[in-house]
């Protein structure tokens, strides 16, 4: 972060010289960086992002200083590398490595000639420059005001990081396919402190549980005085949380039918195995246990994407993921249930570079040609606006079904809880033998899947 703000602070002066303002404003002109999220509440672990705002003044503008100035500046950085533009997102932001650490870093303006690096943001006189400014600070306020409103924030921050383990490992932490994100369980677990002020970790981890599994949903969680008004959310929304801070909206939501009902299943479980927590044999690692997908599921679809270097590999498995809620969607009206695994596995038997998702099929689903359908609508999905002819080209997708006794039987599919390193899937000679394509019918360069081969995989790879 400190490194991040001097590089800010070289950049406004640039800036502001690039602008022809008067020598005295170059030199006493500055801009700062801000955490939030994770980071921001103290919170992360190892498979956490850092998100950092970067507050300019008046003169330095989203488009140009922040999106094409200050990305050359860091582009010229040894420790920068993978910098993505995403201008388009409700909160524009870049998104880069530094030194290898995953930082997500959107831009507000102020109407300030310099933005001083302990500046109040609940300032009731902040000057913020327009709507998209406001929209990303609301990260900030949102992080601040929780900080502000839990009793005991040692217990909370402890408790929140038990919660994110233990929603990473049943596989129901990931805003993206449906389940939460942080932001919804740091609401959730303040919700818990401020009910509990002078409870143990142990205690509030407990309340958690039994609390939000029998939340009567769609109920809403407000953190807040709820005497602040506030509309309700639309009839969709499935389990409505309240942002801590004006204007007060709905924290943003993917969960679907089937990630809803895997919640509710993984909530119950866990005050189940924690209303034992007094007793003094109560052994809590029964509670992070990873969710066994392989015994749970018996079948499964295999999502596959490769691409010519690690570099592409990340900017594919970013825009196939963006298209991932329609795909979910559309299972689930065809399957009535499907399990959208987060976890991204590597098939190591394959040379290019690699992602693997592995979605937990419902045992009543439909047949093959439903299957099929699905697929070609995802393939349709995510050809559209492809941004590069030529990552069409490079860049491949495979949806393949895959019964769970084609799985080896060592591979134990779990939920991703450990830490950076990803679980191996071995696919090999099932990938070569047995495989029959299939293609699809609106893009028929584009490879859909292939039909299940009827034997064993482990009687095939011995
Ligand atoms: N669905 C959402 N609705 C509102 N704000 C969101 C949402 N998703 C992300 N944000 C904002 O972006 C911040 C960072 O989100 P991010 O996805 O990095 O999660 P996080 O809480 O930092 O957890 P992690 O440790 O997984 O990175 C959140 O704290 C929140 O302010
Ligand atoms: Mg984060
Ligand atoms: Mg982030």
């Amino acid at each position: 972060m400190e490194q991040l703000k001097q590089i800010i602070f070289e950049w406004v002066r640039k800036v502001a010289w690039q602008h022809h303002l008067p020598k005295e404003q170059i030199s006493s002109t500055s801009a700062t960086i801000l955490a939030y999220g994770s980071y921001g509440l103290g919170v992360h672990g190892s498979d956490s992002d850092i998100d950092a705002l970067c507050v300019g003044p008046y003169f330095a503008t989203l488009e140009e200083d922040f999106f094409i100035v200050l990305r050359s500046m860091l582009l010229s950085r040894p420790e920068v590398s993978d910098i993505h533009c995403v201008k388009s997102a409700k909160v524009p932001l870049m998104r880069f490595k530094f030194n290898g650490i995953s930082v997500d870093f959107p831009y507000a303006q102020l109407r300030a000639s310099s933005v001083p690096d302990g500046v109040d943001l609940f300032n009731p006189h902040l000057a913020v420059a327009d709507e998209t400014s406001w929209r990303s600070l609301s990260g900030v306020l949102v992080n601040k005001r929780i900080l502000q409103l839990v009793p005991h924030l040692k217990n909370f921050q402890s408790m929140l990081r038990c919660i994110k383990l233990w929603a990473r490992r049943r596989g129901v932490y990931s805003h993206l396919l449906g389940f939460f994100g942080g932001i919804h369980l740091a609401i959730l677990a303040a919700y818990v402190c401020q009910r509990f002020p002078n409870g143990s970790i142990n205690a509030l981890v407990t309340f958690f549980f039994e609390n939000f599994s029998l939340w009567p949903w769609p109920k809403p969680v407000i953190l807040q005085d709820s005497s602040i008004p506030f509309r309700y959310p639309d009839s969709r929304s499935l389990m409505p949380i309240m942002m801590p801070c004006s204007p007060f909206g709905w924290c943003n939501s993917n969960i679907t039918k089937s990630t809803y009902s895997k919640i509710k299943e993984e909530l119950q479980r866990g005050y189940l195995i924690t209303r034992d927590s007094g007793r003094a044999d109560f052994e809590w690692s029964c509670l992070f246990e990873p969710f066994p997908y392989t015994n749970t599921y018996a079948s499964f679809l295999g999502i596959f994407l490769t691409a010519p270097d690690d570099d592409e590999l990340g900017d594919w498995v970013g825009w196939v993921k963006s298209r991932f809620l329609s795909l979910l969607l559309k299972l689930e009206a065809v399957q009535g249930y499907c399990d959208p695994n987060p976890t991204e596995y590597v098939d190591h038997s394959v040379s290019d570079p690699n992602v693997v998702f592995c979605w937990g099929l419902s045992p009543n689903g439909s047949n093959l040609t439903d299957i099929i359908s699905v697929k070609e609508d995802f393939m349709r999905s995510v050809n559209k606006d492809l941004y590069s002819d030529s990552k069409r080209n490079r860049c491949k997708l495979e949806l393949l079904i895959v019964e769970s006794s084609q799985l080896p039987k060592s591979l134990q599919l779990g939920s991703g809880a450990s830490g950076a390193s990803k679980a191996c899937w071995r696919v090999s000679e099932y990938n070569q033998q047995q495989r029959r394509p299939i293609y699809s019918q609106y893009f028929p360069q584009y490879f859909v899947g292939y039909v299940a081969p009827q034997r064993d995989y482990d009687s095939a790879v011995g």
